[in-house]
């Protein structure tokens, strides 16, 4: 199986994650793409909305799409996962000839810094999606999804605007926002 993984931490899902998965699945030739919801993000310190709540906002973000499926490896580990650990656990679940793995711009500056990056380098193929304001150098031999949506999690996080939501889950991001408590 050929398959493409998608981690992140989704706090909350935007129009430019929507996009990255629509153009994946457009550009690369896989039988599967994984989404996979991180618990918390190895570099990062807390996280807004509940793992739990992000992980039912991907579900319901791609139900409709046969070749999605949001995985909870991270998420049921209570703790940071390195995307390394999540690959091994994909290969061992999986029988996979091909994995593209996918990540922002912003991410692909401080790659070297990852957990066991090499090994991870010989696991997968790295995707870049190009994100406004991150230049990256050098990206003759990677492949690229053009995105063009300037949005973050952390602006939203800081000011919510529902145009930036999927409308499948605006009603429900709104929800999640009034009633969560936990500041970040
Ligand atoms: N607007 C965007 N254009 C291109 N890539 C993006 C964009 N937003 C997020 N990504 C990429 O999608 C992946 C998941 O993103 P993430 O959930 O961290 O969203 P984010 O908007 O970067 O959130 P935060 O501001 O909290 O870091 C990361 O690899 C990130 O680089
Ligand atoms: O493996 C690592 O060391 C590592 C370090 C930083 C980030 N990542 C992964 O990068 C992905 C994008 O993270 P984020 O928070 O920018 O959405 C997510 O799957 C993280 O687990 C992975």
């Amino acid at each position: 199986m050929r398959i493409a993984v998608f981690g992140g931490s989704f706090d909350p899902p935007h129009i430019a994650h929507e996009k990255i998965v629509f153009k994946a699945l457009e550009k690369l030739d896989v039988d599967k793409l994984f989404i996979v919801p991180t618990y918390l993000n190895p570099f990062k310190a807390d996280f807004h909305l509940e793992p739990k709540n992000r992980f039912l906002l991907l579900k319901k973000l791609f139900e409709n799409e046969n070749k999605v499926e949001i995985c909870d490896f991270e998420i049921m580990q209570n703790r940071k996962v390195p995307s390394y650990e999540t690959i091994s656990y994909l290969k061992k679940s999986y029988d996979l000839s091909k994995i593209y793995l996918i990540i922002g711009s912003d991410n692909f500056k401080n790659l070297e810094k990852w957990y066991k990056i090499d090994s991870l380098k010989n696991d997968v193929e790295f995707v870049l999606a190009k994100r406004i304001g991150f230049l990256n150098e050098n990206l003759d031999s990677i492949k690229t999804l053009n995105i063009d949506i300037d949005i973050s999690s952390t602006n939203l996080r800081n000011n919510i605007d529902l145009k930036y939501i999927p409308k499948k889950i605006q009603n429900d991001v709104k929800t999640l926002f009034k009633t969560n408590k936990k500041g970040n």
